[in-house]
């Protein structure tokens, strides 16, 4: 008996990285309620995984530490982004979504790193290889926001100025390198919500930046004249993003602390790896409950 064609195609898996805001400028609303933004991503070296498998059938299964969180909050199923993707890019394809997809939860859910996101876009990414598609970028991006507004920052996975709703993109040099440590206090934050108590709160929005790549080039200068335009708004609904701010305070080498989008995740920039590897060390022994990561921005670092 021959084996069908799909049973051929080698399975092919994609990093999800943790997508992290170094700045979050509000720079206006659109009449649909969408902000307008200005903001730096970049993105983690760990994260999610994503794999596509030849399958007679769709499957999904969700597996890894936080497997379990994303059913709680309900994106386990058709919600999920993964699977989104998967449906989006087979009717653009014309293709059967006979795929066995396996999402590796390593990041927490609703936490402002994009998790769901990056996720959506490594789907995007594995099945263009997986088809064969060879959709440009261009061609995936118009798919990527159809699914949220982060998505298509998140098919790039290197530093990029974003502006727009997320769909305007500029690949920016950092040219620095930085430890990185993130900490989220576990407690799920609502991107809506978090936009909705900004709103309220009738904030000035951020003027457009006049040095936008010079900014990005220098950390020292990012730190002094930029901020997270949502760190207030998420601190009025979790109190916790204070506490995380605290404690990088306390720690050693910190160049920067600050919120990642709408939290309540928390990044802290560190000269060195080994200095952020320190410091997500004590974090984590003294807050268990927490959760830490230590990564690398930039090239080298692993
Ligand atoms: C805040 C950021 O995390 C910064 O990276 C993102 O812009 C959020 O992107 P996302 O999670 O992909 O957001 P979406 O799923 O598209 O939107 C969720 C909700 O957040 C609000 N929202 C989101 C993005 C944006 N630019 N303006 C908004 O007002 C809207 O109420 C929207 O209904
Ligand atoms: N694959 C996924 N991973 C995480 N959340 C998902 C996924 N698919 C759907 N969701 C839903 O999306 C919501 C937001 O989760 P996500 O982890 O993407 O938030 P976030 O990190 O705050 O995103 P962003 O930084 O883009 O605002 C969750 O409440 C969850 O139910």
């Amino acid at each position: 008996m021959s084996m069908p064609l799909w049973a051929a195609l080698p399975p092919v898996s994609v990093t999800a990285p943790a997508k992290v805001n170094l700045f979050l400028h509000i720079t206006g609303r659109r009449a649909d309620g969408y902000h307008e933004l200005e903001s730096l991503f970049v993105f983690t070296k760990g994260g999610d995984r994503v794999t596509v498998a030849a399958a007679p059938e769709f499957t999904f299964t969700l597996e890894g530490p936080f497997a379990s969180a994303l059913e709680a909050l309900g994106g386990a199923g058709e919600g999920n982004l993964v699977s989104k993707a998967v449906m989006l890019l087979a009717s653009h394809a014309g293709l059967e979504p006979n795929v066995a997809v396996t999402l590796e939860k390593n990041l927490p859910v609703a936490a402002g790193i994009g998790g769901g996101s990056s996720d959506a876009a490594a789907a995007l990414l594995a099945l263009n290889q997986f088809w064969k598609l060879k959709l440009p970028m261009s061609v995936l991006e118009g798919i990527a926001l159809q699914l949220g507004a982060d998505v298509p920052a998140c098919l790039h996975q290197v530093p990029l100025l974003v502006r727009g709703i997320g769909e305007e993109l500029k690949p920016v040099s950092l040219g620095w390198q930085a430890g990185i440590v993130l900490v989220n206090p576990m407690e799920p934050l609502s991107t809506p919500a978090v936009f909705k108590a900004y709103h309220v709160a009738a904030a000035a929005f951020d003027a457009p930046l006049q040095n936008a790549e010079a900014l990005c080039a220098n950390v020292h200068d990012l730190a002094a004249s930029s901020r997270n335009a949502l760190e207030g708004a998420a601190r009025s609904i979790c109190p916790a993003v204070a506490d995380v701010l605290d404690e990088f305070m306390c720690q050693d080498g910190v160049t920067l602390a600050r919120m990642s989008g709408s939290g309540a995740t928390c990044f802290a920039l560190f000269e060195t790896a080994e200095e952020a590897e320190v410091a997500a060390r004590k974090i984590g022994e003294s807050r268990r409950n927490w959760w830490v990561m230590a990564d690398y921005l930039g090239a080298g670092g692993g």
